[in-house]
């Protein structure tokens, strides 16, 4: 784990996103370093999506951002977009896309969706998957891709406790792993996440955001164990009935 020193992946300084009058974050000041793995908390419409988006580049925001661009980012949805081909060209196309030559592609997507443990279904068309095996098949996609950083926004929300847990433990190993800068450069994940006890086991970090903004930031044993502003206490309280 790197320490508070490392140069950060991403340094956010009073940034805010508008959508027409809605305040989607409210100057937000936020620096994540590698390695790090930040839980985003918070009630529907805290603005948890739109800081993913902003971290991913895929919001205009205004305000401050420096971000290492020298490192890889992936980013999976709570429900991936598979294309209506098989899940080994789904996971090769993505390596296409990047400049991979379709054969080794191919090759690799395969190694990837080993990985995830779904070699065996490589040719099923990927829309016919369960939600689950989509899950899989888009972290297959991302680890093909080798990246130092990991975006998910509620990954694991729309599936069923066996899935869930299957997903999870993917995403543990995705955590200890490392992008492609090698073995001193742990992978950086960001996930939001409405579900506690997923939480308190991938998370490092955790943010409880309020209003598109930031109410509290602490290391995880800190956040479940220590005293919380009000708003996040009964969160907390909320969604651990
Ligand atoms: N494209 C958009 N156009 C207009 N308003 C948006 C858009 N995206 C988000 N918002 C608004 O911005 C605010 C923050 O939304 P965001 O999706 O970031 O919250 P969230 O914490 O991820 O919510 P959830 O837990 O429901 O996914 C909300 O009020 C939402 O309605």
């Amino acid at each position: 784990m790197s320490g508070p020193s490392a140069s950060p992946w991403v340094d956010l300084r009073q940034v805010t996103v508008r959508y027409g009058r809605v305040q989607a974050l409210d100057r937000v000041t936020l620096r994540i370093t590698p390695g790090e793995r930040v839980a985003l908390v918070g009630a529907n419409g805290s603005g948890k999506s739109t800081l993913l988006r902003v971290l991913n580049g895929l919001a205009d925001a205004s305000g401050g951002f420096q971000c290492n661009t020298g490192m890889r980012q992936a980013m999976l949805f709570q429900r991936p977009h598979m294309l209506r081909t098989s899940a080994q060209n789904n996971v090769a196309l993505a390596l296409w896309l990047r400049g991979t030559r379709w054969r080794d592609a191919r090759l690799q997507a395969l190694t990837a969706l080993q990985r995830v443990g779904l070699q065996g279904i490589a040719a099923q068309n990927a829309r016919t998957l369960s939600g689950g095996q989509q899950q899989r098949v888009a972290l297959a996609r991302a680890w093909a891709l080798r990246p130092d950083v990991l975006l998910l926004d509620e990954p694991t929300a729309s599936l069923d406790p066996h899935a869930k847990r299957e997903v999870e433990a993917l995403m543990a190993d995705f955590a200890a792993s490392h992008g492609a800068a090698g073995p001193a450069h742990p992978v950086t994940m960001v996930f939001s996440s409405h579900n506690l006890g997923q939480v308190k086991r991938l998370a490092s970090r955790v943010i409880y955001m309020e209003h598109g903004r930031l109410v509290a930031d602490l290391p995880v044993h800190d956040f479940f164990n220590g005293p919380l502003p009000e708003a996040a206490r009964l969160f907390v309280k909320g969604e651990l009935v």
